[in-house]
């Protein structure tokens, strides 16, 4: 039996709902097929659980900043019990209600593709389905946490970002691979909630490399403080774990071996593409799907196969996702119906010039646009201006002691701001004033007009603009 619909989406992660939602306000029918639960790895084992995790360790941290506040000690059960309710206790009703709300169809099981606009689904209780479909295919499969061949880590059956974000209790003692985002966030994570030693071992000589390094300086500074071990320029040779699920020794580049309880490998992610019959159509099997600004996989005849989200690797983020999802699913109903389809709302256009992230840590750490390095790399005319954040009004009132930095690259070409960094607590909410300067090429000259409030941390755009000469 074959179903047809005029788009099959696979994949109901926050990239795949958003394609389906649009395609079908554009007049078209869509079916998602999902093989876990609706709402992706982001509301079950990344976005949602781990900030869960996160909010309470720092918001205790903010409160022992301002005199005349008491910090308890925080009660774990109750912020992993809340971590349970905030992922609905791993159940995707409300989600499926949603995707069937739109209306889409929900298919569960594994999908893959079967040749051109085919999608042979796999389903939980043995046999399979097939659908075919009218006009599109899109691949919505996200991606998987990567794992190093480092010679018995895998056989020591590590933590990844699903075991730690769903993890029952805090292990005593946790060994960290990665300083990258995931690795910040997990370790501060795990150690504000109870771990008695946390072990960062990161690769390179510092923390977020992808970022201005003045952020993972910062960040590096007030993991010390907390009593996290960062361990820099420290790679892991070998693991042993003689018993499953007794302790785990890491023997390192450099200085004698970790042991631990716990290990999580926060090494990076790869796209889930292996079972998804990309050769079928005549794709590579192991890597990124490569698509175009349409989100319309290159290199496939007649155009019909899309891929959105992680699985494309273009940005690993929820919301970069959802915005290729709702420029992919636009697209698709414009093409469908023969209508204009390069308007400026059906193309990623802004998913090349730095997403705006913020990274939940105390301090956070958000950023949009080009580094400075990146963006003299690309060969702009650059010029950076940089600002203690912790001297504007606002910052002081958050709390005693606030440490924090501002810094903006500047065209000097064209006037406008390629890229902004704040590391600092509270600056997470100041990020899209920032996203809007940047995507929006506001001109300085223009920006100086928009006048914070006072106090606010927002003052610190008027600082950088002094700061720049204005
Ligand atoms: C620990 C952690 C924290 C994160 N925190 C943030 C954050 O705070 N903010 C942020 O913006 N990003 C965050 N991210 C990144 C974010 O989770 C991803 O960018 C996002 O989930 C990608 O969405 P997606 O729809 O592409 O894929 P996913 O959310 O991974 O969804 C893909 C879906 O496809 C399904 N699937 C896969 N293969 C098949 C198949 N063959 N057939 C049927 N179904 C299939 C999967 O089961 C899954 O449900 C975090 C990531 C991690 C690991
Ligand atoms: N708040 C957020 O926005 C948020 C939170 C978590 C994850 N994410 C997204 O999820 C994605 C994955 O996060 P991640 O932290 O796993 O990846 P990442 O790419 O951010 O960091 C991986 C780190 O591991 C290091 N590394 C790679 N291979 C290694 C090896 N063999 N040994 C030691 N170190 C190694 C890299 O140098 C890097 O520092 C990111 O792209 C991020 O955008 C976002």
């Amino acid at each position: 039996m074959s179903d047809e619909y005029d788009v099959i989406v696979i994949g109901a992660g926050p990239a795949g709902e958003n394609v389906a939602d649009r395609a079908v306000r554009g007049g078209l029918s869509a079916v998602i097929v999902e093989e876990r639960l609706a709402g992706g790895e982001c509301s079950y084992w990344a976005c949602i659980p781990s900030k869960a995790l996160l909010r309470p360790v720092e918001l205790a941290a903010e409160v022992s900043r301002v005199p005349g506040l008491e910090t308890t000690p925080i009660d774990t059960r109750a912020v992993l019990a809340r971590r349970d309710e905030a992922v609905s206790g791993y159940d995707d009703a409300g989600q499926v209600r949603w995707v069937e709300s739109v209306p889409a169809a929900f298919v569960r099981g594994r999908g893959r593709l079967d040749g051109p606009r085919r999608v042979v689904v796999d389903l939980p209780g043995g046999g399979e389905r097939v659908l075919t479909a009218r006009h599109a295919v899109v691949l919505a499969t996200g991606s998987v946490a990567s794992v190093p061949p480092v010679p018995g880590l895998r056989e020591a059956k590590p933590w990844t970002s699903h075991e730690v974000t769903a993890a029952a209790s805090v292990p005593g003692r946790l060994a960290v691979i990665g300083g990258g985002v995931v690795g910040c966030e997990m370790a501060q994570a795990m150690h504000g909630l109870g771990a008695r030693r946390t072990t960062m071992l990161v690769r390179g000589g510092g923390l977020l490399d992808r970022m201005e390094p003045f952020a993972g300086e910062l960040l590096a500074e007030s993991f010390k403080e907390s009593g996290i071990d960062v361990r820099l320029r420290t790679g892991v040779e070998r693991v042993e774990r003689p018993e499953p699920g007794g302790e785990v020794t890491l023997h390192l580049s450099q200085g004698p071996p970790v042991v631990a309880d716990e290990v999580l490998v926060a090494t990076g992610r790869k796209p889930a593409v292996r079972g998804l019959g990309l050769e079928t159509v005549g794709l590579p099997q192991d890597r990124p799907v490569e698509v175009d600004d349409s989100l319309r996989a290159t290199g496939v005849a007649d155009g019909w196969l899309y891929a959105v989200g992680d699985v494309n690797g273009r940005n690993l983020l929820t919301h970069m996702g959802k915005y290729q999802g709702r420029a992919c699913g636009d697209v698709i109903a414009a093409r469908a119906a023969g209508a204009r389809d390069d308007l400026p709302a059906m193309r990623a256009s802004a998913d090349g010039a730095g997403p705006p992230q913020v990274v939940f840590t105390d301090p956070q750490i958000c950023s949009v646009g080009r580094t400075e390095a990146a963006a003299r790399e690309a060969g702009f005319r650059v010029r950076a201006v940089e600002y203690d954040l912790a001297s504007v009004s606002g910052a002081y009132l958050l709390g005693d002691g606030y440490r924090g930095r501002a810094k903006a690259v500047v065209d000097e070409d064209r006037g406008v701001l390629l890229g902004v960094t704040f590391a600092g607590p509270g600056t997470a909410e100041l990020l899209h004033s920032a996203t809007v300067a940047v995507i929006g090429e506001v001109p300085l000259e223009r920006l100086w007009h928009a006048v914070p409030s006072f106090p606010t941390v927002s003052e610190v755009w008027l600082r950088l603009l002094e700061t720049y000469g204005l």
